[in-house]
């Protein structure tokens, strides 16, 4: 028997694929096989977390009219661990009218009662974290400490957020008449509609719901099909923290993930939409959003540089290289897209890299010896593939990595989502790892001359997300930090995001800030009030 569902898998455990580096991976997925109850079920210590539902007006939604579902996947294996009600465009509609009645008595609260909120929901994030990376690693595939890693950094926004309520500071405007007094008051955008991407299935909802709950707007969420359990696990806590009725609602969808995504954009009854994920579906968003000159927040794609100048500190560049290109096997939107490092360095940073990412182990997130998990589905393997084979026809050298047997797991019957980290030196302007986002757990080393030339290259891209480089020149930091073309610079780190600090991207990586105290003000806007005196 083939196991494609989690049940079936609980009682039947059988190799993966044969790559040399994924064989080691097959035993320990036996052994992190106690994670799953004889049901093929997490093991959790509130089960009541694990919902597989829609969720409008604080109550789950588990049919819709349509009455179909859609299945979601451990990408570690392949197989069907839940499923979700495949709602339409009718459904999003209750959602939203639940999220416009919830609106007067939301924003009308005081910021020091919504902080109250916010604050219990981060308590309970915090209290419930081993139980909530379990769910993010075993539909998202990350591994579990950087699971749990995330549900820290998710929470964090709540903490944050729940203080930055308080400091909502409008202004007083010296007026320059005697007769008038002027000032700026700061209101709730409305009902905001959400979507999120896969990658951070519980930051990336926290990041936005955390802002815009503390400015008194109320949520409308779309999360990622491929990763809805961790966004209903987050619902469940909010309601125990008291977020009333309506102030949040999640829409279960695969079908009409196109459809749903336009009824939000040409909503009366949605003020915003804040959505992170691709470029070419943040164009969309603004495209359809047009007609109702809605406020957008976009966080969309990147294609990060990562420069090594000759006078770096080539240890600490490297370990910072490793963090910043192989967090979360490479998926995320600030991973390192391109290497540049010096001439003079480069086959010494090229075989240490190579030497240290031999070391990784790749397997099951839920494995404790795992240091880096799946992709996300096939389509993603497929995609880093090509662009492995099309540098290494164009002539770059392959370090380590690169070698995907397609075939072998076909035989196993268990379809995990793998690819070796590989590592690639020699890389040339006209390969398309050099302008595309990869989004996977692949280095590719290009090499530079001078200042000028690696910033002309590294600024050649229409993306502009984050950026980082590595000198010990301190005029040279202050030089390339302010000529990179991108949002975020990380100097002399590959570790730069946290809720204190404006995370975004200028060009078409998008626009708006998220985090920090810049994050509010995409769910605000400003009122002029002229008061004759
Ligand atoms: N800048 C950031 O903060 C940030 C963070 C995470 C991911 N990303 C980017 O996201 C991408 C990877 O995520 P992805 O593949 O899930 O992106 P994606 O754009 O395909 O999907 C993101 C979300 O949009 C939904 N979606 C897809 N098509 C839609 C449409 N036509 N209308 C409405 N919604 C639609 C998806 O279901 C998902 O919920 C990468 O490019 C990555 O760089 C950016
Ligand atoms: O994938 C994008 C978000 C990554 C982060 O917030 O660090």
């Amino acid at each position: 028997m083939t196991p494609r569902t989690a049940s079936q898998l609980a009682h039947h455990v059988r190799p993966m694929q044969s790559t040399s580096s994924l064989g080691s991976a097959n035993a320990r997925h036996v052994r992190c096989m106690s994670i799953l109850n004889s049901h093929g079920q997490l093991e959790l210590k509130d089960k009541s977390l694990l919902i597989q539902a829609g969720f409008i007006d604080n109550t789950h939604v588990k049919t819709t009219a349509s009455g179909k579902r859609f299945p979601v996947f451990d990408p570690a294996r392949g197989v069907e661990i839940a499923s979700f009600p495949d709602m339409n465009t009718e459904d999003a509609e209750r959602a939203i009218q639940a999220a416009k009645n919830a609106l007067p008595e939301w924003s009308q609260k005081t910021a020091k009662e919504r902080s109250a909120i916010l604050r219990k929901w981060y308590d309970l994030i915090l209290q419930n974290e081993d139980d909530l990376a379990r769910i993010l690693t075993w539909e998202n595939g990350k591994p579990l400490a950087e699971a749990l890693g995330e549900i820290r950094y998710g929470a964090s926004f709540f903490e944050w957020f729940s203080e930055e309520a308080k400091r909502l500071y409008g202004e007083v405007i010296p007026s320059p008449s005697r007769q008038q007094r002027m000032m700026a008051i700061r209101q709730p955008l409305g009902v905001v509609g959400i979507i999120t991407p896969w990658n951070f299935p519980n930051a990336m909802i926290t990041r936005k719901f955390g802002a815009a709950l503390a400015v008194g707007c109320t949520v409308v969420a779309k999360p990622a099909s491929e990763t809805p359990l961790s966004a209903l696990a987050l619902c469940e806590l909010g309601m125990r923290a008291g977020v009333p009725k309506g102030v949040i609602g999640i829409v279960t969808t695969h079908t009409d993930t196109k459809a749903i995504g336009k009824h939000f954009c040409e909503s009366l009854d949605i003020s915003g939409i804040s959505f992170t994920g691709s470029t070419a579906v943040g164009k969309v968003l603004l495209k359809q959003s047009a007609d109702t000159v809605k406020k957008m927040s976009l966080e969309l794609g990147g294609n990060a540089a990562f420069i090594v100048f000759e006078d770096a500190d080539l240890e600490k560049a490297v370990d910072a290289a490793i963090m910043a290109k192989f967090r979360s096997s490479g998926q995320t939107c600030i991973c390192v897209n391109r290497f540049y490092v010096h001439s003079s360095i480069k086959d010494k940073f090229a075989s240490l890299m190579g030497e240290r990412v031999k070391k990784f182990q790749v397997g099951s997130g839920f494995d404790n010896s795992t240091t880096h998990g799946p992709l996300i589905n096939q389509r993603a393997v497929e995609k880093v593939h090509s662009h492995v084979e099309d540098a290494l026809q164009h002539g770059a050298k392959l370090v380590t990595g690169g070698t995907h047997d397609k075939d072998s797991s076909a035989d196993s019957g268990i379809h995990g989502y793998f690819y070796p980290p590989t590592v690639l030196a020699d890389m040339k302007t006209n390969m398309k790892m050099a302008t595309e986002e990869t989004f996977g757990p692949v280095a590719g080393i290009f090499s530079f001359e001078t200042e000028d030339e690696v910033l002309e290259a590294a600024n050649k891209t229409r993306f502009g997300l984050a950026g980082y480089f590595f000198s010990n020149d301190v005029s040279r930091c202050w030089r390339v930090a302010e000529k990179l073309q991108v949002g975020m610079v990380g100097v002399n780190t590959g570790a730069i995001s946290s809720e204190v600090a404006p995370f975004g991207g200028i060009k078409e990586s998008g626009m708006g800030r998220e985090g920090a105290r810049q994050g509010l003000d995409e769910y605000t806007q400003y009122k002029y009030i002229n008061m004759a005196v």
